[in-house]
């Protein structure tokens, strides 16, 4: 089963997944947490490299071919990653994030102001939601308004959701009060 962890850049998907990996660890031993831009570099799995955003095209077939090749339906997948729900997700926990707290977060990392400025548009505009919803029929999808959350709530919201298995999204809705921040 695939989990896909999916948000915009800043959000908290790495530090959210390695806790849940944690917990789920101890329930099950076939669990798997990985790091799309850790396997994407590692394994040369990209078409290029935008020098300019400092980040990777990603070469979807062959990171596709690459997961198959290194996991099996029996483990429990934590995809950690801002295109994990373009993976073939059986479930895409959508985590979201005040964009005044991601600008916060982004600004402390050695990023240009363009790209801060992208991934604070996207926030706003629930690009990873949308894309969630567009490229996946099946999955369900679980949306987390992380912002007043510790990573321990988020990752007990998580366990419940895969215990439950009950869909919920579009609560989160940014764009009246941070309009300003799209000028
Ligand atoms: N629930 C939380 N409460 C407070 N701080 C958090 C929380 N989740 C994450 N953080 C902090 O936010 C920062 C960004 O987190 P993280 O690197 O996990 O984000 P990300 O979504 O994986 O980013 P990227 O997509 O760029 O890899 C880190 O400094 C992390 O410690």
């Amino acid at each position: 089963m695939r989990i896909a962890i999916t948000g915009t850049p800043g959000v908290g998907k790495t530090t959210v997944s390695k806790n849940l990996f944690e917990k789920l660890i101890n329930l099950e031993n076939n669990v798997k947490n990985i790091n799309i831009t850790e396997i994407v570099s590692k394994n040369q799995l990209y078409i290029e490299k935008d020098d300019e955003m400092n980040s990777y095209v990603i070469d979807f077939p062959k990171l596709n071919n690459f997961l198959e090749l290194n996991t099996t339906c029996e483990d429990l997948i934590i995809l950690d990653g801002h295109v994990s729900h373009l993976l073939n997700p059986d479930c895409i926990i959508v985590l979201r994030l005040n964009p005044e707290r991601i600008f916060d977060r982004l600004s402390l990392r050695n990023y240009s102001e363009k790209k801060i400025k992208e991934n604070v548009e996207a926030e706003i505009l629930d690009v990873c939601l949308v894309e969630s919803i567009e490229n996946n029929v099946e999955s369900k999808i679980f949306e987390i308004d992380c912002t007043e959350k510790s990573v321990l709530d988020i990752c007990n919201i998580i366990i419940s959701f895969l215990e439950h298995n009950t869909p919920k999204y579009g609560n989160v809705s940014w764009l009246e009060d941070y309009f300003y921040m799209l000028e």
